[in-house]
């Protein structure tokens, strides 16, 4: 056994683990990173960039069949679906040094690529390497939760760990879950000929403002999607290459089925007991520093049982970063974080919904809107489709939802303003290129001022005061 003593362990290079471990050692700090799989953890080989690569290739295939109306012949494309996976692959592969155990070697960073697991509360056994450190760090991420679903274990079936690597285009896929990985999915596959049938127990994008998710369940309806709402998994069951999946909704048969239910965080292989951290189904308990009940060891990402999205790793490593290099206290805030589904049109939010915060801010709230149809751009683009809803109070945005093309682009500029406690005015007093989508932003903003400047005796009567005095 070989012993190794360090200021940080990392457990996971995900993006969480990932981003402390390059902050960190480059600040200074001796670090140790453990990753008992892929370099890059979910994002990277089977989250974020194998979908949005699947999804520009589903975008491309669309493209063809709806020229129309730009007087561009629509054709029915000829879609290899393993040749789209194949460039799922390669936008993995090209970004994958990025993440490689050889760019973390070249900052100083001792990567030993075995699980790790706690054997004390100052350490971790890795093989047959021990490191005792003077901080841990948890960012063990999630995988994909398999409910108990009566058959399931009788089925064939996919998860996002494995449908990335299926390069038989499914001829009728099934969707157990409506969710932002069913969506996005479910849109991907009906765009490269499959038929798609989601399933979900209570509503889909339930976790969305149901305004604008309808405007995007609508646009999939249009596109072909059976969306079943209301249906929970109640058994699954299987016939040669025919799956059924039964619901209080009826039966329904496909040749694939991909779940999508949900994640389930990565603490089992952690020996948690040992080293006197408390957790829960969610993930690891922490407070808003994210320390766990052991203040040695911290957890981040999806594992710290929170949102769970790359940015949000990210962020965290910054927060523990100021905290274990510097001393300094650091608290993980979730108001200003904002997240998107990348389904066509796209699907964002940052902030409070319009329920949220009337239940907050009751008489206070303003809400303000502006449709994505009033937009120049928009309308060239033939993308009129989509609404955005800024919630306001006394002056400030705390929260905005978009629907629409371009949603996680737009969605930005209100998670800076969130972010930086910015009034409307200052996103109304910004310039911006015409015509871009952007624009729809500032029209919310000015949709708040212009009541207030248009619908005003008091400002009338100044202009027409200031008129009759002025040379
Ligand atoms: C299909 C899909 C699409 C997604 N799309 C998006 C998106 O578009 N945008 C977005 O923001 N988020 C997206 N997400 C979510 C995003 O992938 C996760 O939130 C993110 O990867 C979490 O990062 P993490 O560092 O917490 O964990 P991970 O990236 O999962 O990394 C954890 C790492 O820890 C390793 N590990 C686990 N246990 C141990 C152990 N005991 N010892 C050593 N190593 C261990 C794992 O092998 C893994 O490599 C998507 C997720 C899925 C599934
Ligand atoms: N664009 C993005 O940023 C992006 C994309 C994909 C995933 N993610 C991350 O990954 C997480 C997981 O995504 P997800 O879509 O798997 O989970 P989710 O929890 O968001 O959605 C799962 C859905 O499955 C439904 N469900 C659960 N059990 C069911 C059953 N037995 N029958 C029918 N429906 C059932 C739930 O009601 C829910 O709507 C997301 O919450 C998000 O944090 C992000």
């Amino acid at each position: 056994m070989t012993r190794i003593k360090t200021d940080i362990c990392i457990i996971g290079a995900g993006s969480g683990g990932l981003s402390v471990a390059a902050g960190a050692s480059q600040m200074g700090a001796d670090v140790v990173l453990l990753e008992g799989h892929k370099m890059g953890g979910d994002c990277l080989n089977y989250g974020c960039v194998p979908s949005k690569a699947l999804i520009a290739a589903a975008k491309q295939a669309h493209a063809m069949e709806t020229g129309k109306p730009y007087g561009v012949m629509p054709v029915e494309p000829t879609v290899d679906y393993a040749a789209a996976k194949d460039h799922v692959h390669k936008v993995i592969e090209t970004i994958a040094p990025v993440d490689s155990q050889e760019r973390f070697e070249g900052f100083g960073i001792n990567v030993i690529r075995e699980y790790g697991s706690f054997i004390s509360p100052t350490e971790v056994q890795a093989g047959d390497t021990v490191i005792e450190a003077r901080r841990f760090v948890i960012a063990t991420g999630s995988g994909p939760l398999v409910p108990p679903i009566p058959g399931v274990e009788d089925v064939t079936y996919y998860t996002n760990e494995n449908i990335f690597d299926l390069r038989e285009r499914p001829n009728h896929l099934l969707i157990i879950g409506g969710g932002p990985i069913g969506m996005e999915m479910a849109q991907a596959h009906i765009r490269l000929g499959s038929k798609v049938t989601v399933i979900e127990g209570a509503q889909a994008m339930g976790k969305d403002d149901p305004e604008l998710a309808a405007i995007v369940l609508e646009k999939l309806k249009a596109e072909g999607i059976e969306i079943v709402e209301g249906a929970k998994a109640e058994k699954i069951s299987q016939s040669g290459d025919q799956i059924t999946v039964e619901t209080p909704k009826g039966s329904f048969t496909g040749s694939h089925l991909l779940m999508a239910v949900g994640r389930k965080v990565n603490v089992d292989k952690l020996n948690l007991e040992a080293a006197g951290v408390d957790y829960e189904r969610r993930g690891v308990k922490v407070g808003d520093d994210l320390r766990s009940s052991n203040k040695k060891i911290y957890a981040i990402g999806d594992a710290a049982g929170g949102l769970q999205f790359t940015h949000v790793a990210g962020y965290h490593a910054g927060v523990i970063i100021r905290s274990i290099l510097f001393g300094l206290p650091s608290k993980a805030k979730t108001s200003h974080i904002p997240w998107a589904t990348y389904t066509d049109p796209e699907l964002a939010q940052v902030g409070l919904t319009e329920a949220e915060a009337r239940t907050k801010h009751g008489a206070k709230l303003d809400v303000v809107r502006f449709e994505y149809e009033h937009n120049d751009r928009a309308i060239a683009e033939g993308k009129t489709t989509g609404l955005i809803k800024v919630m306001v109070v006394k002056g400030r945005p705390v929260g905005a939802s978009i629907a629409g093309a371009m949603a996680g682009e737009m969605i930005g500029m209100w998670a800076m303003a969130i972010a930086n406690n910015l009034k409307m005015s200052a996103i109304a007093n910004t310039v911006l290129p015409y015509p871009t989508i952007g624009e729809i932003n500032k029209r919310a903003a000015s949709a708040y001022f212009s009541p207030k400047l248009f619908d005003s005796a008091l400002v009338k009567r100044v202009v027409r005061f200031v008129q009759r005095v002025l040379p």
